[in-house]
């Protein structure tokens, strides 16, 4: 399962950029993000009421096999993205694809498309397969247009999972019910459900308000929240030991402090850095891209793993109070890092992310872009790339 999961959280996001156009493609990746989301809420949906079935778990398990076969026989329909086609010298199957996923765009611009793909891609014409993965594992470390996109990949993905979020996902029933909720449960079903709602309203919002305004916003609240958290959790005066809790403050006032303000946390969360990261693929050019994106969901499940494994330890040796403030510490330093180096990439050509990461993050260069292109003009950017030319 763990397998499956793995790939299907990379090829996912890579497959939906690749074949989106522009202009929608960051909210046809949270597209992705949305059924994520919307099967945790199933999934925790079903799972809150099998708890007192006998063998429940089985049950549980059963159903998840229904997503992946809709799934298997859904993907036999499915086209192979223009650029994979482009590598495979497919011309006629690229333009057909390209007319199919933009049915407004003339024949001439489909044209112009498939010179430029052609174009990105006689830069791979290595036939030893392993030397290949060789050499595109060395130009993703050594072009430093490809070495920024891997770092802001890798960073937003570690970002998302080290503020915290999956802390609430995985141990929110124990928490909730160590301040007195005995329907802990029902406030887990909550989160998750804030969750999949605020990401329905990223959807609507991604592409009008840019990746990089929303993520700002996101983060700025996840912190003020998760301060708030701190605090309360504080003032309830709360030891975690061997998994259980001793209360000793005033449960009621900050009992509720505390669940209003996770469920917001999780609402801020959902609105930007839940999915944000996801758009990963869109910072890599077609030949480095698999890899690349490789590395960044690897951050990710890595942070996940991480997180899940030490948060109760963290509730029991720094204090919840603690551990909440920890952070919303990683969110101030990731605020900090987007505000400096992550550019705004939403309506921007996938071939012109490369050229704008060429000589630096670009941030103002890329809003400045970012905003023509919402307005309707044209790309903007020379299209030379003596980077990925003078590598390897
Ligand atoms: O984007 C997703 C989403 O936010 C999920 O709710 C979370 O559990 C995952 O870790 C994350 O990658």
């Amino acid at each position: 399962m763990g397998f499956g999961v793995g790939i299907g959280s990379l090829i996912s996001p890579l497959y939906i950029s690749e074949l989106a156009p522009s202009k929608y493609r960051g909210r046809l990746v949270v597209l992705n993000c949305l059924g994520i989301t919307g099967g945790q809420l199933i999934a925790y949906a079903i799972g809150a009421g099998l708890n007192h079935v006998n063998n429940g778990w089985r049950i549980l398990v059963g159903l998840s096999m229904i997503p992946p076969a809709i799934q298997f026989v859904s993907f036999l329909f499915l086209p192979d993205t223009p650029r994979y086609l482009i590598m495979k010298n497919k011309t006629e199957a690229a333009e057909k694809v390209l007319m199919r996923t933009n049915p407004h765009a003339s024949l001439e611009n489909v044209k112009l498309k498939i010179l430029d793909l052609q174009e990105e891609d006689l830069l791979s014409d290595c036939k030893n397969p392993f030397k290949k993965w060789w050499n595109v594992v060395l130009e993703l470390h050594r072009v430093p247009s490809n070495f920024r996109a891997l770092f802001l990949s890798c960073a937003l993905q570690a970002i998302q999972q080290y503020t915290g979020f999956n802390s609430l996902m995985y141990f929110s029933s124990t928490i909730f019910k160590a301040i007195g909720f005995n329907n802990s449960t029902a406030v887990s079903l909550i989160v998750a459900g804030t969750n999949f709602v605020f990401t329905i309203f990223a959807f609507f919002i991604i592409d009008k308000v840019g990746r990089r305004l929303i993520l700002l916003i996101s983060i700025f609240l996840m912190t003020c929240f998760l301060v708030l958290n701190a605090i309360a959790f504080h003032f309830i005066e709360i030891t975690f030991k061997h998994n259980s809790a001793v209360v000793l403050g005033n449960i009621h006032t900050w009992g509720i402090v505390i669940i209003v303000s996770m469920i917001c946390f999780v609402a801020s969360y959902a609105i930007g850095l839940g999915n944000v990261p996801w758009q990963q693929s869109e910072l890599f050019p077609q030949k480095v891209r698999g890899i690349g994106t490789s590395y960044a969901t690897a951050s990710n499940w890595g942070g996940s793993l991480i997180i899940s494994a030490t948060f109760l330890t963290m509730l029991e040796n720094i204090t919840p109070t603690g551990t909440f403030s920890l952070f919303a510490g990683f969110c101030v330093l990731s605020f900090i890092l987007i505000f400096f180096c992550y550019p705004e990439l939403s309506n921007l050509e996938l071939e012109e992310v490369q050229e704008l990461l060429t000589g630096g993050f670009h941030v103002k260069k890329s809003m400045q872009l970012a905003k023509a292109r919402k307005n309707g003009a044209p790309p903007t950017i020379e299209k030379d790339t003596p980077e990925s030319l003078n590598s390897v």
